[in-house]
């Protein structure tokens, strides 16, 4: 695999269209650029599993962002069904706790009992969303402490219910591979080529920064979707990956 290659596979690129259509149309901009797919709530829900296998059968990686949080019983069933979809990777959100955690391991690993030809998906616990500040964590969320220490926990949460990994902001990177190793996955959004809005993101980093922090994967969605020509966005934040190797 060449570098172009191995910066690729770590660019996510977030498919935030509201129809198929639409999606499709920045697939087809992307055409030969072999990067992760992300789907998340808007086009998941209006368009349902028909695109994600659609995805598969286009030879993409997927990671299905749903980011469930819900009872374990529910989360397990959950994690089933989206297992048996085929994804490559998908989350949960950490504050459901250690028990809602190794219910959703436990339904990956009886959909792979059931159909043994499944490439078992890559399961991450969502810590703090890359929208909260340090004020939003403490006043309004009433979380004591800073937003790194929050991330931190969360992640040794996720690590003990037997996870892979969390997604975090670029931010907390070299702190959470030190607390869980750095084989523990790091996916992290909230990344801002230079002169793009921030928007609703808090807790940003340019791609070449988020690389240099050790990270394992960047998201990005509006940089690459709202760009005049998301193709050049995407080759240039891939240029930009590459600096870091
Ligand atoms: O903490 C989180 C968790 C998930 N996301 C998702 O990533 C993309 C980011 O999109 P941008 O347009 O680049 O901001 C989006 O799909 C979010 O749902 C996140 O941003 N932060």
């Amino acid at each position: 695999m060449n570098i172009f290659e191995q910066a690729a596979g770590r660019l996510m690129v977030a498919l935030d269209c509201p129809t198929v259509e639409q999606a499709r149309q920045l697939i087809d901009t992307l055409e030969g650029i072999p990067c992760y797919m992300k789907v998340g709530m808007q086009l998941y829900y209006s368009e349902g599993p028909d695109f994600v296998r659609e995805l598969k059968d286009r030879g993409y990686s997927v990671f299905l962002d749903l980011k469930m949080h819900d009872i374990p019983n529910t989360v397990k069933n959950g994690a089933f069904s989206i297992t048996s979809l085929g994804v490559d990777m998908f989350n949960v959100h950490a504050a459901g706790g250690l028990k809602m955690m190794k219910a959703a391991k436990e339904g990956v690993l009886e959909a792979m009992a059931a159909s043994p030809a499944l490439k078992q998906p890559i399961l991450i616990g969502v810590t703090q969303l890359t929208s909260t500040d340090q004020t939003m964590l403490n006043e309004e969320l009433g979380i004591p402490g800073t937003v790194e220490q929050s991330v931190v926990s969360y992640a040794l949460l996720t690590k003990e219910a037997g996870l892979d990994g969390v997604v975090a902001s670029p931010l907390e990177v070299q702190a959470i591979k030190s607390a869980c190793g750095k084989d523990f996955k790091t996916v992290t959004p909230g990344i801002r080529p230079a002169g793009s809005a921030a928007g609703d993101q808090s807790r940003t980093l340019t791609p070449l920064e988020a690389m240099q922090q050790g990270t394992d994967y960047i998201v990005v969605g509006r940089p690459i979707i709202s760009a005049p020509s998301p193709r050049e966005a995407a080759l240039q934040i891939i240029e930009e990956m590459k600096q870091a190797w």
